[in-house]
């Protein structure tokens, strides 16, 4: 269940403020993940604020098609796992995403294996670490090919995760720092205790502005 508290919208383009003014330090964010990731053809004008408990997470979906296919995460406070699995056009359950409006396109997990609990060979799920002031930014087939969610859980395993190695390196230089990031390396016991608030903001560029991206 989607559980998240939407904290802010802030769409700039065509003046479309949703929450009040852009502030200052938001416009400097996104003019620097726009101009140096250069993966972005126009700069960043879409940004969600979203807020999660310990206990929260975000369901399997994909961003909607009133984006273009790249998106920007930058994560503060508590760590967390992002899980990728993909689109169930790929595991033999195909759903019709065309026609869509613009919203995002949830998925029940149930609905991700295909019927004989196997997935396709090019398309196996994974996951990625997100640590605190870390920037997660997927384009093109991990855009459309595959949803992307996190688990309703306070305990999350990340010995799975892509960038384990980063996670266990950044983990020993920032221990202190780190907040709710336990990790037992010998017992192969890789665990994310989310004790605080997570704050994410999703950046992204909106191509055609609808009616609907205004629910919050
Ligand atoms: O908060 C996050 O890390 C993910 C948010 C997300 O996937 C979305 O808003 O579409
Ligand atoms: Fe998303």
């Amino acid at each position: 269940m989607c559980v998240t508290q939407s904290i802010s919208l802030y769409c700039f383009c065509s003046d479309f403020r949703i929450t009040g003014e852009v502030p200052p330090w938001l416009k400097l964010v996104t003019n620097r993940i726009y101009e140096e990731s250069r993966l972005f053809p126009s700069a960043i004008n879409h940004v969600l604020i979203n807020e999660y408990l310990p206990d929260q997470g975000i369901m399997p979906h994909q961003d909607g098609p009133a984006y273009v296919p790249v998106v920007a995460i930058l994560s503060l406070g508590s760590p967390v796992v992002m899980d990728f699995v993909p689109h169930p056009s790929f595991c033999g359950t195909a759903t019709d995403i065309s026609g869509n409006n613009g919203e995002d396109i949830i998925s029940k997990p149930d609905n991700i294996k295909m019927s004989s609990g196997e997935y396709l060979s090019e398309y196996r799920p994974f996951s990625v670490a997100l640590m605190p002031r870390s920037l997660l930014i997927f384009k093109d087939k991990a855009y459309s090919d595959f949803l992307h969610g996190i688990k309703d859980c306070e305990f999350q395993r990340f010995d799975e995760a892509v960038n384990v190695t980063n996670c266990l390196k950044s983990e020993a230089q920032l221990a202190h720092t780190i907040s709710g990031l336990k990790i037992d390396g010998e017992a192969g016991d890789n665990v994310i205790h989310r004790t605080g608030t997570r704050v994410s903001l999703t950046c992204r560029v909106v191509t055609k502005v609808h009616k609907h991206l205004i629910k919050l």
